[in-house]
């Protein structure tokens, strides 16, 4: 089955997850961090999921689900340990508008969550279909070695630089074969080094010389 990747934007949309456990908790952490508003419909909640209740990071609802009990939400998890509970309530959170994932269930998943590597404002995804989250783990962890927290930074310079060379250099095919060039490791490696200031000085310093050429 192909999938449709895409990024969404969560900020203060509300998000329902049924299911307080560990799926639930990991599930939780992810929309937080998307500073989506998060409820959590389930009798008993991990410690972690516990604390964000009593300081107020996400709504706790105290209860088993029960049909009627969704409401509408722009997502909502499914990730009971019970299978029933998660199809009836992920049947009822479709018919209300929501987009669903069910965890234990990929082929009644509106859209399933990769696993994600966040450098600053760079997103690394990687998902395998659903054929083997153990794997998109694995891989999750060696991109996070190979692409490190300087990459944060990096992006920042590149955003930075990014205005000044379209005052540069006058057409939209100029400034793609400026970055096809420049983006090479020598900027990374200097970042790395802590060397930022070299690292834009040298950008600023190829758009001129590039803008002289062209
Ligand atoms: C379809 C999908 C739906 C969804 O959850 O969105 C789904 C479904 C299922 N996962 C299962 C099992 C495991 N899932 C993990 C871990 C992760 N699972 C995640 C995503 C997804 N899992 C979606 C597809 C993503 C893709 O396309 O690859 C990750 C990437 C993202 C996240 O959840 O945050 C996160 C890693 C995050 C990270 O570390 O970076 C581990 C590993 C572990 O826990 O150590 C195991 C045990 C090992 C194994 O089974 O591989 C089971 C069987 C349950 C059972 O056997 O009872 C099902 C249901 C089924 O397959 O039927
Ligand atoms: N998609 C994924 O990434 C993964 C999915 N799974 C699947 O996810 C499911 C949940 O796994 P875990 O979190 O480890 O289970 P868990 O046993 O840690 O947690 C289950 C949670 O569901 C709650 N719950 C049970 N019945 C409920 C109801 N009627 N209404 C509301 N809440 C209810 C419980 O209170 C508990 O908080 C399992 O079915 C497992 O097969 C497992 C691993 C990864």
């Amino acid at each position: 089955m192909a999938y449709y990747p895409v990024n969404l934007r969560l900020a203060r949309r509300e998000c329902l997850v049924v299911g307080g456990g560990a799926v639930a908790e990991r599930k939780v952490g992810a929309l937080l961090a998307a500073a989506a508003r998060v409820t959590v419909l389930s009798p008993l909640l991990t410690p972690h999921l516990a604390a964000l209740a009593a300081g107020g990071e996400i709504v706790h609802k105290p209860a088993a689900y029960r049909p009627g009990a969704i409401g509408i939400f722009f997502i909502v998890i499914c990730a009971t340990d019970d299978p029933a509970v998660n199809r009836q309530a992920a049947a009822e959170a479709r018919a209300g508008g929501a987009l669903v994932n069910v965890a234990d269930a990929p082929e009644l998943c509106d859209f399933t969550v990769p696993a994600a590597i966040a450098r600053g404002d760079l997103l690394i995804t990687v998902s395998t279909g659903g054929r083997s989250p153990a794997f998109a783990r694995r891989l999750r962890q060696e991109l996070a070695e190979r692409y490190g927290p300087e990459y944060g930074p990096y992006l920042t310079l590149l955003s930075k630089l990014r205005d000044e060379v379209k005052e540069r250099l006058a057409t939209a095919a100029a400034r793609g074969e400026f970055w096809r060039e420049a983006l090479d490791g020598e900027i990374l490696a200097l970042l790395r080094a802590g060397k930022e200031r070299e690292a834009e000085e040298k950008i600023i310093d190829a758009v001129s010389r590039f803008g002289t050429q062209s």
